[in-house]
């Protein structure tokens, strides 16, 4: 059972602030992206693993660190006993995008740049095209995509936020994803405030110091647990 933590115990943060703690964390307070990373996908995949029975899954993975999440969450998932295959449509030239492809081709995780035809051999979709650097309105072949994942009907469990949203206003036009389900990492951002479907939150490695000074509202762990439920 995953430990349930009322809504108005966290902040919820705006996607300047998102940015600024990013950039702190990787400067002043000395994280690598990658062990970062590790933990958000991970994280995810924990969610998922509470959430949904073991199936095939498909994650799309986007251009930035929200695509690198997803790719380090279809790894978790595999260890956890679901079937993932990844959709990676816009190939990054970054190093540890490129070490991610390999770490999955060579687990046996598919790759792949498009969508398949037929998606009905999934029962779920992981959502992890863009967070929270993503600014409306969607390129191509972005666009479509979201189109055909929308129509397909499928449920969908989105990494940070739902793709095609705007960071603070949310689902601003119709050319967005609609999870079923949402992870929000290190703290839920403003698009998310009014959200009442299944919220998770992970990325449970903020250090002390960054928390002071920004008083920040941290949710409350029990024990060694990766991520918490959001409740009203
Ligand atoms: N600090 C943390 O908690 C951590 C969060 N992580 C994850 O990283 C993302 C944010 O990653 P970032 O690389 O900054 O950006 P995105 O992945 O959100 O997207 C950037 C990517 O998307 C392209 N893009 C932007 N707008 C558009 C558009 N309108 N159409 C098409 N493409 C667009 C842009 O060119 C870039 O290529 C955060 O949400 C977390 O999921 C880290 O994993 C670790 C720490
Ligand atoms: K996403």
């Amino acid at each position: 059972m995953v430990h349930i933590i009322s809504k108005k115990t966290v902040s919820f943060i705006g996607a300047k602030l998102a940015a600024h703690i990013d950039e702190q964390l990787f400067t002043k307070y000395g994280f690598k992206v990658e062990q970062l990373m590790e933990l958000a996908g991970l994280a995810a995949a924990q969610a998922i693993a509470a959430h949904y029975p073991k199936s095939n899954v498909a994650v799309l993975c986007g251009p930035g660190n929200n695509g690198g999440d997803g790719f380090v969450c279809a790894r978790h998932l595999q260890q956890f006993g679901f079937n993932p295959s990844i959709i990676y449509p816009k190939e990054s030239r970054n190093e540890l995008m490129k070490s991610l492809v390999i770490q999955c081709e060579t687990s046996n995780i598919p790759v792949n740049t498009t969508l398949p035809s037929d998606l009905k051999p999934f029962p779920l979709i992981v959502d992890a095209l863009f967070g929270f650097s993503f600014k409306p309105p969607t390129r191509d072949p972005f666009t479509q995509i979201l189109k055909t994942v929308r129509e397909s009907g499928i449920h969908v469990f989105s990494i940070d936020i739902p793709s095609g949203w705007d960071v603070e206003k949310g689902a601003e036009s119709d050319d967005v994803i609609h999870p079923h389900a949402v992870i929000s990492l290190t703290l839920p951002k403003m698009c998310m405030k009014n959200w009442t479907g299944p919220h998770f939150l992970g990325g449970r490695f903020i250090p002390r110091g960054l928390v002071d000074e920004h008083q920040l509202q941290m949710p409350e762990y029990p024990g060694f647990e990766q991520i918490v439920k959001i409740e009203d």
